[in-house]
């Protein structure tokens, strides 16, 4: 029978136990003074999200990297979700609350802030690129998430079979602009980029040679990876990719 109360890809009830148990009890702590300041304007963004990496990471790495100031509002408790899981569009999360203004789905989160921020492209042809760009990031995480909360036992396969194909059109299409040696966009940094790397990130968690056979997006990755914003983040974050503790 149908469950409704359980629903595909990020349950949080099922596994909020496992997630607290597989947060590292040694994981540094984020030091005030690595952090840059917050300095671009904003107004009281608060993003609404589990304790996990999960569909919100994109998002909070764009505002960070940005020094895009706002709340990074995480739930950890089952009754804390599910008294407040009704008073969301769409009864899920990520959502971001902006002066009034909710928004659900994490793909006209990010895509609103790029456009607040500029992050979105310049000229319609680049606006395109950047959103076909994303739209087959986040397919491949749907195929990701499937094995992940659904099929975890079929990783190998899916390393053997699902990323050579799928990171083979990635690469191919990042190659468009400036050879893939900057960024999604080219020269502009676009929302884009902070849903590859994610994506890049997460697969280089899942095993680490899964890049091997694609030296430009490991460089991508690489180079990503140490920007000056992003660097302490990375370094320091605690919360788990999957809300079921694999990866
Ligand atoms: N299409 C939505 C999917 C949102 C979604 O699946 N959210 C999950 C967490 S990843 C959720 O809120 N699960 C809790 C529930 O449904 O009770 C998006 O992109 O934001």
């Amino acid at each position: 029978m149908y469950r409704q109360s359980v629903p595909e890809g990020c349950s949080w009830s099922e596994h909020a136990a496992i997630i607290r148990e597989s947060i590292p009890a040694d994981l540094p702590q984020p030091q005030p003074d690595t952090i840059a300041p917050p300095s671009r304007m904003s107004s009281g963004l608060k993003l609404y999200y589990f304790a996990i990496r999960g569909l919100a990471e994109p998002i909070r790495m764009m505002l960070l990297d940005n020094k895009i100031a706002f709340e990074d509002i995480t739930f950890q408790k089952d009754e804390e979700w599910f008294r407040i899981k009704p008073s969301f569009a769409f009864g899920q999360v990520p959502c971001l609350k902006e002066d009034g203004l909710e928004i659900p789905q994490s793909g006209a989160i990010i895509r609103h802030l790029a456009r607040k921020f500029n992050l979105d492209g310049e000229t319609e042809e680049d606006k395109v690129f950047a959103d076909f760009f994303a739209e087959g990031i986040k397919d491949l995480h749907l195929k990701y998430t499937g094995m992940i909360y659904r099929a975890y036992e079929t990783k190998d396969e899916f390393l053997a079979t699902v990323y050579p194909v799928e990171l083979e059109k990635v690469e191919k299409l990042l190659k468009k602009h400036a050879n893939g040696e900057k960024f999604v966009l080219g020269n502009k940094l676009s929302y884009a980029d902070y849903m590859l790397f994610e994506e890049l990130d997460i697969a280089l968690v899942l095993s680490p040679t899964s890049l091997d056979a694609f030296p430009v997006l490991k460089a991508y990755h690489t180079r990503f990876a140490q920007r000056d914003n992003l660097k302490a983040h990375l370094a320091t974050r605690r919360i788990p990719i999957n809300n079921n503790g694999k990866q």
